[in-house]
């Protein structure tokens, strides 16, 4: 499983490292350039066609050092820019690190024969060090552009470039986008979504795009959307935290994530953020005893007209593993729910002393319920049964809208439970939280639905999966992790309705293999999501049960 980091995290590695002496921060921003052009020539070959001719120093400008001025030799209008076909980038460097990266790159660009431009952002007497080196070494044989939003703009508008890289801020972004850079940032978000748009620039984000909070996520107002991010030594959370898109739809603000080594050592990090990746040893449990040693869920089913979700569940529950499945169905469904299922067992649950009898059996270690359970006291009598009886249990749907409604049910969730809220169940449920996630954010690093989640499973005392294209998995003692739709997993037509039904009969089922809360709810969700992937669109939620043995067929195989 990756880590993800926080600021924070990475800069404690970062010290860490330097402190030993084993690198300095000079190396550390020099190698982190390097990969930022090595991933733009891997990105696109194309770009790469540029030999070293220029060299640096292939464009004589008199030094100038230590001021933020107007280089005197530099063009000051976009049309001298432009004057001059070759590959052409614009680096945007901000007043930190972020900016000293971009220095690197700059140069490194420059010494393959590039023509580059570099507006600066800030003040350059107040660099950081190692930031500071850079610009100096810049200046010694090419000129910084004072930060101009007007200029940046017609420059970009009018001139023939190859490639722009955002170095403006990284992840050292504490408060909102300064409003000197809303211009710039107008140009970019129609120029970066207009994907159709031929010959446009190549826009590349260091370490992540200008205006993320790279701990939530989360747009500080006025971010610089780019189609490739290239961070250091491991993603951040916000990589995998979705802001809320642009303008024009909902693609991700970063583009594509590629995480460059710059020879930091991994450090132990008791509560970073996982991304799930799952472990064979997990799925491949398969006792070679009988059916009851893989465990026997119990999903209940609404009345008559709403045992579709329960049934989806159910076949859920059965493909991925669970030795046995039965269906709690109310005397007037019986008859509806017979005429579907074949391989899944029927039980008659009127009500929730039927159920307490049904759950005298200790085989049935599982149960999943809420998809159409119904809203009314027999449902919630139903929750409060399942949940005395003290399984493994995970609530979905109309059992969490009654967990919601009545804080003595919500007091009788435990440590076997799993919640597996949308955005408007998780809001239901935990209305202050959500509330400070739906905050408009002023300042980084920001709430973020990682912290939310955190928060949720705390007080819940379980497990919970708060779900999306970024769902978020968070246990009572902070352990947490994604499971990223995103990026080259993105499966946008999984949103699907019933697709939640079935998530809920994958954890169940993996709940009855005898697998714990956490484990069980991180792989059912990228089992989910894998399945939705291979059948791709057209996809509809029966569909995903079906696609479960081609997954673990494959997974399976894997050496
Ligand atoms: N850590 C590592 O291992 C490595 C890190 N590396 C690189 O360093 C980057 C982090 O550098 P960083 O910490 O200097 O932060 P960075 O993002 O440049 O911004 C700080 C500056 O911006 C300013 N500022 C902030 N918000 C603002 C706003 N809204 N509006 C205006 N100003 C604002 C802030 O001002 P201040 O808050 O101090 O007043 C400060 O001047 C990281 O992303 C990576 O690229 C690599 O070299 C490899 C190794
Ligand atoms: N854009 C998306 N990309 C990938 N998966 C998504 C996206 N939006 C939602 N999902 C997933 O689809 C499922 C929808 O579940 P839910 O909202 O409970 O729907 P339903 O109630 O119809 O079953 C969840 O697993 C969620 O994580
Ligand atoms: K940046």
């Amino acid at each position: 499983m990756t880590e993800l980091l926080t600021a924070a995290q990475m800069r404690a590695i970062e010290t860490a490292a330097i402190e030993s002496g084993e690198v300095t921060g000079l190396e550390l921003m020099e190698r982190a350039g390097a990969g930022v052009v090595e991933a733009i020539f891997e990105e696109w070959p194309e770009l790469a066609g540029a030999d070293a001719a220029g060299g640096e120093g292939g464009i004589a400008r008199p030094a100038e050092k230590g001021g933020v001025a107007l280089h005197p030799a530099l063009p000051d209008s976009p049309q001298d820019i432009c004057e001059q076909k070759k590959f052409r980038a614009v680096v945007l460097c901000g007043p930190g690190n972020n900016g000293g990266d971009g220095f690197v790159v700059a140069r490194l660009l420059r010494q393959r024969g590039w023509e580059v431009e570099v507006f600066l952002y800030g003040d350059a007497v107040k660099m950081p060090p190692d930031a500071k080196a850079n610009y100096e070494r810049w200046l010694e044989n090419a000129g910084v552009h004072r930060w101009d939003d007007n200029f940046i703009e017609d420059t970009l508008d009018e001139c023939d470039h190859d490639l722009v890289v955002d170095a403006v801020f990284g992840t050292g972004l504490t408060r909102l986008m300064p409003d000197d850079t809303e211009r710039t940032w107008h140009g970019f978000v129609p120029r970066v979504f207009s994907w159709h748009q031929k010959d446009r620039p190549k826009y590349v984000a260091v370490d992540i795009p200008s205006g993320i909070c790279s701990d939530s996520g989360r747009n500080l107002e006025g971010a610089f959307p780019t189609d490739l991010t290239v961070s250091f030594h491991r993603a951040k959370i916000g990589h995998y935290l979705l802001a809320k898109g642009p303008p024009d739809g909902g693609t991700l603000w970063c583009g594509k994530v590629v995480v460059k080594d710059i020879g930091l050592k991994d450090a132990c990090i008791a509560d970073a953020v996982r991304l799930f990746d799952p472990t064979i040893s997990t799925l491949t449990k398969f006792s070679d005893t009988h059916k009851y040693s893989h465990g026997h869920a119990l999903i209940l089913a609404g009345g008559p007209g709403r045992t579709g979700a329960a049934r989806m569940a159910a076949r859920g529950a059965l493909r991925v593993g669970a030795g046995l499945v039965t269906l709690a169905v109310p005397p007037a469904a019986q008859k509806e729910v017979a005429a579907q299922v074949t391989a899944i067992m029927l039980r008659q649950v009127g009500d929730a002393t039927a159920l307490a009898k049904v759950l005298e059996d200790a085989r049935f270690n599982a149960i999943g319920l809420g998809p159409a359970l119904g809203l009314d006291e027999d449902a919630a009598a139903l929750v409060a049964t399942a949940l005395e009886a003290g399984r493994a249990t995970v609530l979905d749907a109309d059992a969490l809208t009654l967990l919601a409604k009545d804080a003595a049910l919500f007091a009788k969730l435990h440590d076997k439970c799993v919640l597996t809220p949308h955005a408007g169940e998780f809001k239901r449920l935990f209305p202050d939280i959500a509330a400070k996630l739906e905050a408009v954010p002023t300042k980084g690093p920001a709430y973020s639905k990682v912290d939310a989640t955190r928060e949720a499973a705390k007080r819940a005392g379980c497990l919970v999966l708060f779900k999306g294209p970024d769902t978020v998995i968070a246990a009572p003692d902070g352990r947490c992790s994604i499971n990223s739709a995103q990026y080259e997993r993105a499966a946008p037509w999984l949103a699907t309705a019933g697709s939640g039904d079935v998530l809920t009969g994958f954890i169940a089922g993996l709940l009855a293999r005898g697998i714990a809360p956490q484990q069980a709810a991180e792989t059912a969700a990228w089992l989910h999501v894998e399945c939705a992937l291979d059948f791709g669109p057209g996809l509809i939620a029966e569909d995903l049960p079906e696609q479960l043995p081609n997954v673990l067929r494959r997974l399976l195989s894997r050496p």
